[in-house]
């Protein structure tokens, strides 16, 4: 009920300003249907015949009057006595018949008339106002010394606030703006939407890469963010006299239980929830360090952990988990090391050809949560690094990014320094990501990487973001930056939340893994979903296995070098020749060529030394772990070196 009364009143305190605002326009239809309605009254009272007489009398006299205009050729008085004529027809047939189609015909005809006559009056007068306060402006007059009734009327907005901010454009612009099609108090002060007029450097992105410009020429006390608006002569302007994210906001606890329903993130500066649609929509969080990109995904993870249709997998790369470790009891995966997030990014890719063969036999082309399995949330954590690391991550990540949505698996990545290389390379993975989350940094190219290019000019700026938490969000439906605020998770809540959310000890089945009902008119049986891979739903957690490593601790991350590396290995102290390597076959050495670079360099590090010859050819061994460690400091070296066979 409230709500509704609020509604109502907020509608019509928009239709006032928007009266208000557009009042040189409105005046002439007002005035004609004002004397309309004020006739109807004097009908209701009852006319006497004097009255008719009276009306009678005026409208004659008034055509009187035209007609002598017209003869003696004088313009003014002709259109004055036109115009009274028409007014006093209009009121005399509303007074005589109240009511009725022919006073409305009658009311028509007059306001026609009336702007007929006022439109081109009004136009006229625009212009010459217009360009009276641009010649004053160049020749350093001030507005106010031209007198305040100069003033354009189309300068003069509803309220202060509009027209200080047309007046600041057409200070600027030297051309006014079209129109304000809307102005809200927020919150934090207003928000205005200007339609820009066209010209050379009228458009949006000219006027926000001015902004301190229009800042001084409004000078009004706040903080002015321009951004463009969705229309390509738009500009949405805010001014944040304060700031309602100015502190935390804490973490109200999760929302939902299904992933079906959208995660709150956090609060816009409009005091509005900002939701994210995890589901079926993969996320790119970017900002540099320090500005809380952890803290935005430990409040998706709360809410993926809390979904009872819902995994969690994790990745991530700081040293020792840090940031997902506490987690680590909700999740059906954790990768903290470079080769185990290889591990998992297979097995999610196993799971998307297993979800996919599935919905294939069912003949249906989305994953429903609930209905087909749970969704799978995979959240990294430095994405750059992970890519830095194993590079050839970057594709695995591509191709995820590019099918896995509709098989109900979602990507959730953080990253410091986003980066073409991070977003796999020539092709531009960013659009894989439907929603975009970008917190403080300082370089207007984060920006324009996380959201798109001649996105800082757009008025998405990273760098206005002056708190931890703060963020702006982009998606489909959020094509306007506005800034906002993550909600605010302590170390005690995400213990509790991961405590409460924790997997059974010895949890083997996931979450409820329906299968299709076979189809009682069907004697086939029912079409059998491929075997999961190792882990996920139907096979509990996923084992990750043992991390092999070379001798300095650094993980072996290519498969293929592992293989040559295994083979050496097994040899054992009587070592192996080149020529024994080759004709093991392995996946890329089936050359001497190729087996000679990793070996030399593996030479070099002092991990594999000569054992001495085989026949005519040098057998090589790994080196005893702890010989290496007192080996001195390997030479990173990408030049392949030669061993001689
Ligand atoms: N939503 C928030 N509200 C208030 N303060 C926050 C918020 N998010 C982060 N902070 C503050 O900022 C600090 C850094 O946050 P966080 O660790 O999430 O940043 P980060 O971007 O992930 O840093 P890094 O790149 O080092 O991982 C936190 O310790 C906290 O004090």
């Amino acid at each position: 009920m409230a709500r509704a009364a609020l509604g109502t009143a907020g509608a019509l305190g928009s239709l006032c300003r928007w009266c208000a605002r557009r009042r040189y326009e409105l005046a002439p239809g007002a005035a004609s249907t004002g004397l309309t309605g004020l006739s109807w009254l004097h009908h209701l009272d009852g006319v006497s015949l004097g009255e008719h007489i009276v009306y009678g009398v005026a409208t004659a006299a008034a055509a009187g009057l035209a007609a002598g205009g017209l003869k003696h050729k004088h313009r003014g008085v002709a259109a004055a006595g036109a115009s009274g004529m028409v007014v006093l027809a209009d009121a005399w047939i509303g007074a005589g018949l109240g009511p009725s189609v022919p006073s409305l015909i009658a009311s028509a005809l007059a306001t026609g008339g009336a702007y007929a006559m006022y439109v081109p009056w009004l136009v006229k007068s625009r212009q010459q106002q217009l360009s009276l306060q641009v010649k004053a402006a160049k020749s350093g007059v001030t507005a106010e010394g031209l007198g305040t009734n100069t003033l354009a009327p189309g300068l003069t907005g509803a309220t202060a606030e509009e027209t200080a901010l047309l007046r600041a454009l057409v200070a600027m612009l030297s051309v006014p703006a079209v129109d304000v099609t809307s102005l809200d108090y927020t919150p934090f002060g207003w928000r205005a939407v200007i339609v820009l007029p066209p010209g050379r450097n009228t458009a949006p992105q000219k006027v926000i890469a001015r902004k301190d410009q229009l800042a001084a020429n409004l000078g009004l006390p706040g903080k002015l963010r321009l951004a463009r608006g969705e229309k390509d002569n738009e500009l949405v302007v805010s001014l944040y006299e304060s700031d309602p994210l100015a502190t935390s906001i804490p973490w109200p606890g999760p929302s939902t239980r299904t992933c079906t329903e959208p995660a709150v993130l956090g609060m816009d500066a409009f005091g509005n929830p900002v939701l994210i649609p995890l589901l079926y929509n993969h996320v790119l969080i970017g900002g540099s360090t320090d500005n809380g990109k952890s803290g935005v995904q430990s409040v998706l993870i709360a809410y993926a952990v809390a979904c009872d249709d819902a995994e969690v997998l994790l990745i991530d790369m700081k040293p020792g988990a840090v940031e997902f470790g506490p987690w680590r009891d909700c999740a059906l995966a954790l990768a903290d090391s470079p080769s185990r997030a290889m591990q998992l990014l297979k097995l999610v890719w196993a799971e998307v050809e297993r979800r996919g063969a599935l919905l294939a036999e069912l003949g249906e082309k989305k994953w429903v949560p609930g209905k087909h399995g749970p969704a799978w949330f995979v959240f990294i954590d430095e994405l750059a690094e992970l890519v830095r690391r194993v590079p050839q991550a970057a594709k695995l990540i591509e191709s995820l990014l590019q099918v896995a949505r509709f098989v109900g698996i979602t990507l959730v990545c953080a990253t410091q320094s986003p980066s073409n290389r991070v977003f796999g390379g020539s092709t531009d993975g960013r659009q894989q990501y439907q929603v975009r989350i970008g917190l403080g940094a300082k370089e207007s190219t984060t920006s324009n990487l996380i959201f798109g290019p001649g996105a800082y000019g757009d008025g998405w700026c990273l760098d206005e973001l002056d708190a931890p938490g703060k963020f702006l969000r982009w998606d489909r439906e959020h094509q306007v930056p506005v800034e906002a605020r993550g909600f605010w998770m302590t170390d005690e809540d995400v213990a509790a939340t991961s405590h409460r959310y924790a997997r059974e000890e010895g949890e083997s089945e996931a979450r409820e893994h329906p299968e299709p009902s076979p189809d009682p008119d069907d004697d086939s049986p029912p079409p059998m979903p491929p075997p999961p891979p190792s882990g996920g739903p139907g096979g509990g957690r996923p084992v990750l296995r043992a991390v092999p490593v070379f001798p300095d601790g650094t993980e072996i991350a290519d498969e293929r070098h592992l293989a040559l590396w295994q083979a050496v290995e097994k040899a054992g102290p009587q070592g192996i020749t080149v020529d024994d390597l080759v004709a093991l076959d392995l996946p890329q050495f089936a050359a001497r060529s190729s087996v000679n670079g990793p070996l030399g360099q593996w030479r070099r590090k002092g991990w594999v030394e000569e054992a001495g010859k085989k026949g005519r050819a040098m057998a090589y061994r790994t080196v005893p772990r702890h010989a290496v460690e007192e080996a001195p400091e390997a030479v990173e070296d990408s030049e392949s070196a030669t061993v001689s066979g």
